[in-house]
C-alpha cells in the first residue's frame, strides 16, 4: 500500500467542525504522524491547529525516573569558571581637570602623593575582580546523580569590572571577586576528567575539589600625553604604551572542563536479598529513611541510604557515632551477568563493611533463596563473601498465627531454618588484611570455592518488620557486627575507609 506524506505544523489535526483526529508532537526520534484515509466520494477538509505539545523536559524526567537505575550513579557535566572582570583606562587628574591650572603646585603635589603606591613608589592601580572558581563537594543530603541528567552545564559568575572611568583618584577599588560556584554531589562520588585521570574521590562529607579556576581580573592602565609618559613610566609599570596594551585591561577567561561523575555508594551496612524480601522495610524500620515500599518486586530502583543511631556500647566519647545503611535493589539469579537491575548495583557493595541478607522466611524455599543471593555475590566478586554478614529471616508473621508460635518457641520450621542457614559456611573469618593483599591473585581461585568454604553468618535473626518483632535484637547484632569489622579499613584500603568511628 502506498502512502503520501503531507507535512503540517506541530499541533492538533482535526476535520473541519468535526472531532479531532489526533495531535502531532515531537517524539525523541521522529515526529508523530496520523494516517487519514480518503473515503470515496467524500472530500476530507483537514485543519491543523497549534496546541501546546507535551513538554519535552517532563517526558525526559519521566523516563529518567523510570530508568533511574541506569543513570543515578553516572553523569557527565561541563563546568565553566567565571571570566575575570575588566580593568580600566585611567588618566592622571591634572590632564583633564581644567581648574587644575588655577591650583597651586603644592596642592597638585599633595593630590598626586595621596594615591596608593607600592613600597618602591609606583602607583597601585585597581584590577578587575577574579572570576568565580567551580568547586564540586560531597553533600550528605544527596544520594544520586540523577539531577545532573536534567542540568549538565554550569557556568560560574564573572568578576566585577573596575568600577571607575576617567580620572584616577584615591577612592578607587578593585573589581569585586565572584564567589565560587559550589556544586553538591553525593558522598562517594568520584570526579574524573572526561576520558582522563581521576581528579578526586569525594568519600567523606565536605570533601571538595576545585575543578575549574576563574579567570584573573584585567589590570588598569594610565593614559597620558607623551610628554608625561616618560616621567610616569619611571613610577609605574602600568602605563599604556600602545593600543595592544588594551588586552591587559580585559579579564582572563575562566577555565572550562568536562568531568565525569561516578557514584560509588558509601555505606557501613549493605542490605541484600531477593526482590520483595523486605529490605526497604528494614531500612525504614532502623533509620529515618523513607524508601518506597510496595508488594511487588523491584520497588527499589536505586540505593536508599539511612543512618543508624549511635552505638551506646562504644562508650561516652563515641556514642554519637553513626553508621550508614544502604538498601540496594533486589538481586535475582543471573544478577552478576546483568539480569534484573544486576551489575549496576552489585558494584555498590564494594564500599560496605557489613552485609545484611534479608530472606523472606515465608517463601517456598528460603534456604534456596538465600543460596541464590550468596551465589550471585560470589560470581560477581568472591571477596564479598569474605565480608562479615548477618542473615535476617523476615516475615515470620506469615501466616498470621505464626508469630504466636514463634513467641512460644514452638515454630519448628523457623528453628530448623535458622539452624540450616547458620551452618552454611565455615566458622572462621579470614584475616582481612591478608586477604586484601592477595585479593587479585586469588580472584580466579576463589571462584572455584563453594559457598560452604566461606564464613558462616555472624548471626541469624528472625524478624517480622511489620509487627516490630526481632528489630531490637537485629539492631544489637548489626552494631556488634560493625564493631567486629572495624578492621575492614585495612581490607578496603585507606581510600575506602568508612566512617563508623
Ligand atoms: N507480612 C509481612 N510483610 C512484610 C514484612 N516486611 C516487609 N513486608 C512487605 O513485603 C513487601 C515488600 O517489601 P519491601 O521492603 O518493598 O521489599 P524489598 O526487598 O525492598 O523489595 P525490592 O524493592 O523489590 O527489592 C511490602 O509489601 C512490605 O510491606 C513483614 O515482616 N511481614
Amino acid at each position: 500500500m502506498a502512502f503520501t506524506l503531507y507535512p503540517v505544523p506541530l499541533g492538533l489535526v482535526q476535520l473541519r467542525k468535526e472531532v479531532p483526529l489526533g495531535s502531532l508532537f515531537h517524539s525523541p526520534a521522529l515526529s508523530s504522524s496520523i494516517s487519514i484515509r480518503k473515503r470515496l466520494s467524500r472530500t476530507l477538509v483537514i485543519t491543523c491547529r497549534i496546541t501546546k505539545s507535551r513538554d519535552s523536559t517532563s517526558i525526559k524526567q519521566a523516563s529518567l525516573m523510570k530508568e533511574a537505575h541506569k543513570y543515578f550513579d553516572h553523569a557527565m557535566i561541563t563546568v565553566r569558571a567565571g571570566d575575570g572582570g575588566h580593568g580600566a583606562v585611567l588618566t592622571m587628574p591634572s590632564q583633564n581637570d581644567s581648574s587644575s591650572k588655577s591650583q597651586t603646585k603644592d596642592k597638585k603635589k599633595k593630590k598626586f602623593t595621596s594615591f596608593k603606591r607600592e613600597s618602591d613608589g609606583s602607583l597601585i592601580l585597581p584590577i578587575g575582580g577574579h572570576g568565580a572558581d567551580v568547586i564540586i563537594y560531597a553533600d550528605e543530603s544527596l544520594d544520586s546523580l540523577l539531577e545532573f541528567h536534567n542540568k549538565n552545564r554550569f557556568s560560574a559568575k564573572r568578576g566585577g569590572n573596575v568600577d571607575a572611568m576617567g580620572t584616577i583618584n584615591s577612592q578607587m577599588r578593585d573589581g569585586i571577586a565572584a564567589p565560587a560556584l559550589r556544586i553538591p554531589v553525593p558522598v562517594g562520588t568520584v570526579v574524573k576528567r572526561k576520558k582522563g585521570k581521576v581528579l578526586a574521590d569525594l568519600a567523606n562529607p565536605g570533601d571538595e575539589i576545585l575543578v575549574a579556576r576563574g579567570g584573573q581580573g584585567g589590570i588598569s592602565l594610565l593614559e597620558m600625553p607623551e610628554r608625561q609618559r616618560k616621567r610616569m613610566t619611571a613610577l609605574s609599570t602600568n602605563v599604556m604604551g600602545d593600543p595592544s596594551d588594551k588586552v591587559l585591561l580585559l579579564g582572563q577567561p575562566g577555565e572550562e572542563i568536562s568531568v565525569e561523575l561516578i557514584l560509588r555508594v558509601v555505606a557501613d551496612v549493605g542490605l541484600v536479598g531477593l526482590p520483595n524480601a523486605g529490605k526497604s522495610t528494614l531500612l525504614a524500620s532502623l533509620t529515618l529513611a523513607k524508601p518506597d515500599i510496595a508488594d511487588y518486586p523491584f520497588t527499589t530502583l536505586m540505593p536508599n541510604l539511612g543512618r543508624l543511631n549511635g552505638d551506646p556500647a562504644l562508650g561516652a566519647l563515641q556514642f554519637s557515632s553513626e553508621a550508614t545503611m544502604a538498601d540496594l535493589p533486589g538481586l535475582i539469579e543471573g544478577a552478576h551477568l546483568g539480569k534484573g537491575l544486576g551489575r549496576n548495583f552489585l558494584r555498590h557493595l564494594r564500599r560496605t563493611r557489613l552485609l545484611v541478607h534479608v530472606v523472606d522466611a515465608a517463601a517456598m524455599d528460603p534456604v534456596k533463596d538465600y543460596r541464590t543471593v550468596r551465589e550471585e555475590l560470589r560470581m560477581y566478586n568472591p571477596n564479598y563473601l569474605e565480608r562479615p554478614y548477618i542473615v535476617v529471616l523476615n516475615k515470620i508473621d506469615v501466616p498470621e498465627e505464626a508469630i504466636f508460635t514463634l513467641i512460644s518457641q514452638a515454630n519448628e520450621r523457623l528453628q530448623s531454618l535458622i539452624q540450616e542457614i547458620s551452618s552454611i559456611g565455615c566458622s572462621e573469618y579470614t584475616d582481612f588484611s591478608e586477604d586484601a593483599r592477595i585479593e587479585n591473585c586469588e580472584h580466579e581461585e576463589n571462584k572455584e570455592k563453594e559457598l560452604e568454604d566461606y564464613p558462616q553468618p555472624l548471626a541469624v535473626v528472625a524478624t517480622s518488620l511489620l509487627k516490630w518483632v526481632g528489630i531490637d535484637e537485629l539492631l544489637k547484632e548489626i552494631r556488634a557486627g560493625l564493631r567486629k569489622c572495624t578492621d575492614m579499613t585495612k581490607l578496603l584500603g585507606p581510600e575506602m575507609a568508612l566512617t563508623l568511628q
